[in-house]
Parts: structure tokens; sequence; C-alpha cells
């Protein structure tokens, strides 16, 4: 157990590769010492050597299937004991990407374990500590979408509407706290995940100019997390497009609460 409260550690999910990765990179950078979640145990190996190396920070290697009960309990047990957590990267997912009938239950299963179970463990094992510390920060990794289902991804979808309503009702939980709530939603960003082995859909079968890098993506979500946004669209250049859609959203909930059945259903 690490009691010491000088040091600031950042526990990064899915730091084998693409996004986590690279976000595991960027708060070495930043002089966070390090905890690295995934299954690839020899990647995750790899990847603390390199930035022990490069930036002088404690990196510690936690191999968990986010999969497993058993798994997420280890990693709830670290964030609940380790008091130098100063920050949760809530970003291992999984894509599988084709339609419900071709899905199979497994498939299903899995994007709704580690998309949807695994992120709201870990948030729940986090943010009691980071509420009595009146501090700490929580960031969820979502995706476009969340707000955007295709024919191929229903329960991916799902599983990140999941993600954003979670968070953005977290966000009002926590207004009066010193706790740092931050979403993210990435669109197409060229990673692991664009395979055949992962999601179905190879990077190549994507429109190029729709697609960023980890590291443009990283860095414009940590960029917007520097300047207090709590809900960033790393890709989308005109922020009105949020903000009139939360205002329809808004707008819609106001109108939900008539007590009655609107005009259209009643009998003449
Ligand atoms: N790339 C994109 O276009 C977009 C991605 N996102 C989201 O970004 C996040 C990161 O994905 P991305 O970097 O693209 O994809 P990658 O496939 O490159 O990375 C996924 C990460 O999650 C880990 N992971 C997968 N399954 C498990 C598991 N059962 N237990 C523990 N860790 C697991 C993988 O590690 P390992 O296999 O070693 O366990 C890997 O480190 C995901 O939440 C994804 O939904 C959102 C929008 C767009
Ligand atoms: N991760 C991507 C799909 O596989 C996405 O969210 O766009």
């Amino acid at each position: 157990m690490n009691m010491s409260s000088s040091r600031k550690t950042a526990v990064v999910t899915g730091a084998s590769s693409g996004i986590g990765a690279v976000y595991a990179q960027r708060l070495a950078a930043r002089g966070y010492d390090l905890v690295l979640v995934a299954r690839r145990a020899d990647r995750l190996a790899a990847l603390a050597e390199q930035l022990t190396k490069a930036h002088g920070v404690d990196v510690r290697v936690l191999a968990a299937d986010l999969e497993k009960d058993a798994d997420v309990a280890r990693v709830e047990t670290l964030l609940k004991e380790d008091s130098s957590v100063a920050m949760l990267v809530n970003n291992a997912g999984l894509a599988r990407l084709r339609p419900l009938l071709e899905t199979s239950a497994d498939d299903a299963h899995s994007q709704v374990a580690l998309n949807i179970t695994a992120l709201t463990r870990l948030t729940q094992a986090i943010l009691p500590a980071f509420v009595a510390r009146n501090a700490g920060t929580l960031i969820n990794v979502a995706s476009v979408l969340a707000v955007h289902s295709l024919p191929i991804s229903a329960v991916y979808s799902g599983s990140k509407a999941y993600v954003f309503a979670f968070t953005r009702g977290l966000q009002d939980e926590l207004e009066t706290t010193g706790v740092t709530v931050q979403l993210v939603l990435p669109a197409a960003t060229a990673t692991e995940i664009w395979s055949e082995e992962v999601s179905g859909i190879p990077l190549s079968a994507l429109r190029k100019e729709s697609i960023m890098s980890a590291e443009d993506m990283v860095d414009a979500a940590l960029t917007g997390l520097d300047n207090g946004e709590t809900i960033t669209w790393p890709s989308v250049a005109d922020e009105g497009l949020w903000t009139a859609y939360d205002a329809a959203r808004s707008s819609l909930f106001a109108a939900t609460q008539t007590g009655m059945p609107a005009p259209r259903y009643l009998e003449a």
C-alpha cells in the first residue's frame, strides 16, 4: 500500500495500446506515477520500462482482464487502498461491430462487461477517496457513438451511451465537490480497435479524412481537461453544436413533465 501523499499516481486502464498507451505517455511526461492496467502484461511491462527511463516516474503493471470479476476486484482493491491515486482514466473498451443478429452472446456480454460494468465498478471504487480528499480526476472515455447508433453498433453504441449518461449524472452529483469528472468522446482514432480481430472493421475501411491519431486525440482531451471542460469532443470544431444538442435534450426532458398523454394520443 502506498501511503505517500507527495507523489500523484494515475491509473490508466487499457494502457497496452492505442489511446490508453498515449494517456500513459502524456501523464508520465506530466510527472504522474502510473499504474498500467490491461491483459497483455508483456506490452505493459515494455511501456513501463520505457516511461520510467524517459520520465523518471514510478510505473507499476497490473495485468487484469476487466471482463472478469476477480480481476476487476484486484483493481478495485488498489484504487481503495492506494492513497496516492489522484487520477483514474477509464479507457479500456471493446467494440465488436456487426449486426446484433450476427453477434454472439459472448461478444455482446464482453462489451457490456468491459465498457459498462468494469468502468462503473472502478469509478465506485475510487470516488469515496476522491470525495473525502475533495480532489481527484476521473476521465471516462466514451465515443461519438454514444450519441449515434449504426446498424452494426447497437451494443457498442448502447454501452457508450451508458458511459455518457453515467458520467453526466456523476458530474451533477459531484458538482459541489473538488472532484473533476471529464467525459471524452473520440471519433474514429487510429488504434488497434480498427482491425478484423477486434472490431471486425479494418482502419482501411474508414474514410481517411475522418481518422485522428491517438496522439492528437489524447492531446486534445488533455487540453480540454486543462481548460476545465467537463465534456470534450476532440474532433468537433463548432462548440455550438454541443450547446444546441444539450439545450434540445434539456427542452425535451422538460416537455416530458406534463403528467398527461400528449394531445395526439387522446381520442377525439
Ligand atoms: N479508436 C477509436 O476510433 C475510438 C475508441 N474509443 C474508445 O477508446 C478506448 C480505447 O480504445 P482504443 O485505444 O481505440 O483501442 P485499442 O484496442 O487499441 O485498446 C483497447 C485497450 O483496452 C484493453 N482491453 C481490452 N479488453 C480488455 C479486457 N478484457 N480487460 C482489460 N483491458 C482490456 C486492451 O488491452 P489488452 O488487449 O492488453 O487487454 C487495450 O489496452 C475504448 O474505450 C474505445 O471504445 C472511442 C471512440 C473512438
Ligand atoms: N471505437 C470505435 C469503434 O470501434 C468508435 O467508438 O468509433
